[in-house]
C-alpha cells in the first residue's frame, strides 16, 4: 500500500506538490498526466523513496518497488546480461535462479540474441527494452514507470505498455505510470491522475484514441476522494 496524506514538497518558494493525499492498493494500475513542470516525476520520486516530503508523510509498504526511468540507466561498463544479474542478486534472488530469471525476461522483451551485448551497442528502444526487463524480473510489486518508452516507436511503446500491464495483472502488482498522450493509458490502467496547480484531480480514463472516442473527459473528482 502507498499513502501519501497532505504532502507538500518545494523546490525554492513555489510549492511543486501542495496537500497531496493519494492511497495506491496492490493490483491498482494508474496513469499519471499533467503538463510539463506540474511534478509528476517529483511524485513517482516520492513514492520511490528518492525524495522526502517537506511536510505530511508518504508511506510506502510495497516490499519490492521498483522505478523506470526516461532513460535506460544500464550499467555501461557491464554487459545486458550482467545488469539484470547484478540487479536479480541486489534483489535477494536466490543464485540458482538468476540466469534463468534473466533469460526469460530477456526473452520476454526479445533481448535474447542481446544478453552479451554492451548497452553502447544496443539502439535506444533496446536499451530501454533491457532497463525494463531488469525492473520485471525483480517482479516487483509496485512499479513506477516515468515515461520509459516516451521516445520510442508508436508501435513498440504500445507493447511495452501492454507487458507491463499484463505483467501487473497476472501477479497483483500495482503500476504508476507517466504518459503525455491519456489515449495511450486506454486499456492500461483503471484510474488517471493530472497532476497540476500542486495538486492531483482524478480524470476519466479514455477508452481508445481520440479519433475511436470522445476527447478525454475533464477531471470529475479530487483524488483520494
Ligand atoms: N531536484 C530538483 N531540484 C530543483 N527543482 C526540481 C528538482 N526536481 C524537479 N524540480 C522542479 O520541480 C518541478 C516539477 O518537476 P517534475 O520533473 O516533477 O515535473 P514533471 O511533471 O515530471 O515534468 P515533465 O513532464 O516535463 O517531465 C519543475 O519545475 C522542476 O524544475
Amino acid at each position: 500500500m502507498l499513502e501519501m496524506r497532505d504532502l507538500s514538497l518545494a523546490f525554492g518558494p513555489r510549492p511543486v506538490l501542495d496537500g497531496i493525499r493519494l492511497d495506491v492498493r496492490p493490483g491498482e494500475r494508474i496513469g499519471v498526466i499533467g503538463p510539463s513542470g506540474a511534478g509528476k516525476s517529483t511524485l513517482l520520486r516520492l513514492a520511490a523513496g528518492l525524495l522526502h516530503p517537506d511536510s505530511g508523510s508518504c508511506r510506502n509498504t510495497f516490499p519490492r518497488t521498483r522505478l523506470v526511468f526516461q532513460e535506460p540507466r544500464l550499467l555501461p561498463w557491464r554487459s545486458v546480461a550482467d545488469n539484470l544479474d547484478i540487479a536479480l542478486r541486489a534483489g535477494g534472488v536466490p543464485g540458482d535462479r538468476i540466469a534463468a530469471r534473466r533469460d526469460r525476461w530477456l526473452a520476454r522483451v526479445e533481448l535474447a540474441d542481446a544478453a552479451r551485448a554492451w548497452p553502447g551497442e544496443l539502439s535506444g528502444g533496446m536499451a530501454q527494452r533491457a532497463a525494463l526487463a531488469r525492473a520485471l524480473a525483480l517482479e516487483p510489486d509496485l512499479l513506477l514507470l516515468d515515461e520509459p518508452f516516451s521516445a520510442l516507436d508508436p508501435a513498440l511503446r504500445a507493447d511495452l505498455g501492454r507487458l507491463c500491464a499484463e505483467q501487473a495483472r497476472a501477479t497483483g502488482a500495482a503500476l504508476i505510470c507517466i504518459s503525455h498522450q491519456p489515449w495511450e493509458l486506454a486499456g492500461l490502467v483503471d484510474r488517471i491522475l493530472c497532476v497540476a496547480g500542486g495538486r492531483i484531480r482524478e480524470q476519466a480514463v479514455p477508452s481508445g484514441r481520440p479519433d475511436e472516442s470522445a476527447a478525454e473527459a475533464p477531471p470529475d473528482r479530487p483524488a483520494g476522494a
